[in-house]
């Protein structure tokens, strides 16, 4: 066909004209060519089309975290063609991410995660607009990252974040997807999306103690995990975008990766006293910013520094990484008989531990401890070693109840070990 013979309706943007002529043969119903070509896959389905794809485009989703269940959110949610995507993390990238955090490389280790996550997806698509958060999800800046994005995914990992996001989105009547995967398990909700819908709060009243939340980092998780948790969220917000088909909302799924398993619950509905969304609420638009969720919701929004290093013993229980390295090397100025008690799980001592440290999982020391048996390395040092330096300082505690002497906490672990002695010995 000519260019001259661009005779058509007008519809949507629609195509351009190879003439410059601002007709054109075709319409898009509001996608360009290289829209249509590229979303063709799924604007073919009937249960999708042009329409819902061009509510992507105008949408905007936050996603907090961009982690294990942040990276396919993030990269699936930029490859439907959402049209602006806001991260926020205030992470660096670490080596024992990327068997997991597949937005994140081998050239990222050390950068900031917002930033890498925001790389990924400009190179996945163009087309979408990525905006970065550097500060991470606080009290303080809740309600304003909210406001800005037409759903919030909840991608993080630990309690004092996932009450924080969900009383802003409650506030700013956001619908909020949510996501954890620990282990070879993983659960997904949407919460805050209808009349009758809970909201988290609602069904998870009261927050855990601190500390009683299982970390991946403590915990483990199979890498794989949060990538299928993490792509069910992406779907369910392409869903609450689009009006999609059903959502997964005043429903709890809960997926059993070793059994290869999904279990559906129903939730109750909002909860009357619900402290956020029920009839007199106590967190507010005027009270979210100075509610203090580290305190009253489990712990730090963060998992890394000092925050999260117990300290039960005094110093006099405790020797730094550089003197049990002088006891190692005989360079210290004693010949008593020592020995280094690793009390991390076997399966972490098998991959790596000090030459000459002899194995004794918590368990097992509480076996001993209860058996009346902990006495028996009396008359010679013991330097009991962990990963971080909590659980030996607890181990250290139990031995010392027992009637042990001569027992002292490593204080940092075998992460300081690394940092501060041996490099080659591996941070994880
Ligand atoms: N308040 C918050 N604001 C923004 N991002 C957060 C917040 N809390 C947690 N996150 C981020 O959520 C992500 C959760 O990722 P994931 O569960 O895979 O664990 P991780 O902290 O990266 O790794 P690991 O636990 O192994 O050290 C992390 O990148 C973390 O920094
Ligand atoms: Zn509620």
């Amino acid at each position: 066909m000519g260019s001259s013979s661009c005779a058509w309706e007008r519809g949507g943007v629609g195509g351009s004209c190879s003439s410059g002529s601002s007709s054109a043969s075709w319409s898009g119903g509001g996608l360009d060519k290289g829209e249509v070509e590229r979303y063709a896959r799924q604007l073919v389905l009937p249960s999708f089309g042009v329409a819902r794809q061009r509510k992507l485009k105008e949408a905007s989703v936050l996603v907090v975290g961009a982690g294990g269940l942040g990276s396919p959110v993030c990269l699936y949610l930029a490859a439907a063609g959402v049209g602006r995507i806001g991260v926020t993390d205030q992470d660096d990238v670490e080596k024992s991410n990327l068997h997991r955090q597949i937005l994140h490389d081998e050239a990222e280790v050390g950068s900031h995660k917002a930033v890498s996550a925001s790389k990924a997806m400009r190179r996945l698509n163009s087309g979408t607009e990525v905006e970065v958060h550097l500060d991470g999800f606080r009290a303080v800046n809740a309600l304003g990252l909210v406001e800005g994005y037409d759903v919030v995914v909840d991608a993080s990992d630990n309690p004092a974040t996932r009450y924080c996001v969900n009383d802003a989105c409650v506030i700013a009547g956001k619908p909020l997807v949510s996501g954890a995967a620990i282990g070879t398990d993983g659960q997904l909700s949407v919460y805050n999306h209808g009349d009758q819908c809970p909201c988290y709060r609602c069904v998870w009243p009261d927050p855990p103690q601190e500390g009683a939340c299982q970390r991946c980092s403590d915990s483990g998780v199979l890498g794989v995990l949060p990538g299928i948790i993490g792509t069910l969220q992406a779907l369910e917000t392409i869903k609450v975008l689009t009006g999609a088909g059903e959502c997964c909302s005043q429903k709890l799924l809960m997926f059993d990766g070793l059994a290869t398993s999904f279990r559906s619950l129903k939730l109750r509905p909002r909860q009357e006293k619900c402290l956020v969304c029920g009839s007199s609420p106590a967190i507010t638009r005027e009270t979210i910013g100075s509610y203090d969720y580290e305190a009253n919701c489990g712990g730090a929004m963060h998992d890394k520094g000092e925050s999260a290093c117990l300290r039960v013993l005094p110093e006099s229980r405790r020797v730094s990484c550089e003197f049990l390295r002088s006891r190692i090397d005989g360079s210290a100025a004693t010949d008593r008989e020592f020995v280094v008690l690793d009390v991390r799980p076997k399966s972490e001592y098998d991959f790596a531990h000090l030459r000459g440290s002899v194995s004794l999982p918590m368990d097992a020391l509480e076996e001993e401890v209860a058996a009346g048996a902990a006495l028996a390395r009396e008359g010679k040092d013991t330097y009991v070693v962990c990963r971080r330096g909590n659980d030996s300082q607890v181990a250290v505690d139990k031995l010392l109840r027992a009637g042990a002497t001569s027992v002292f906490d490593v204080e940092g672990g075998l992460q300081r070990w690394s940092k501060a002695v041996d490099p080659t010995f591996p941070l994880y």
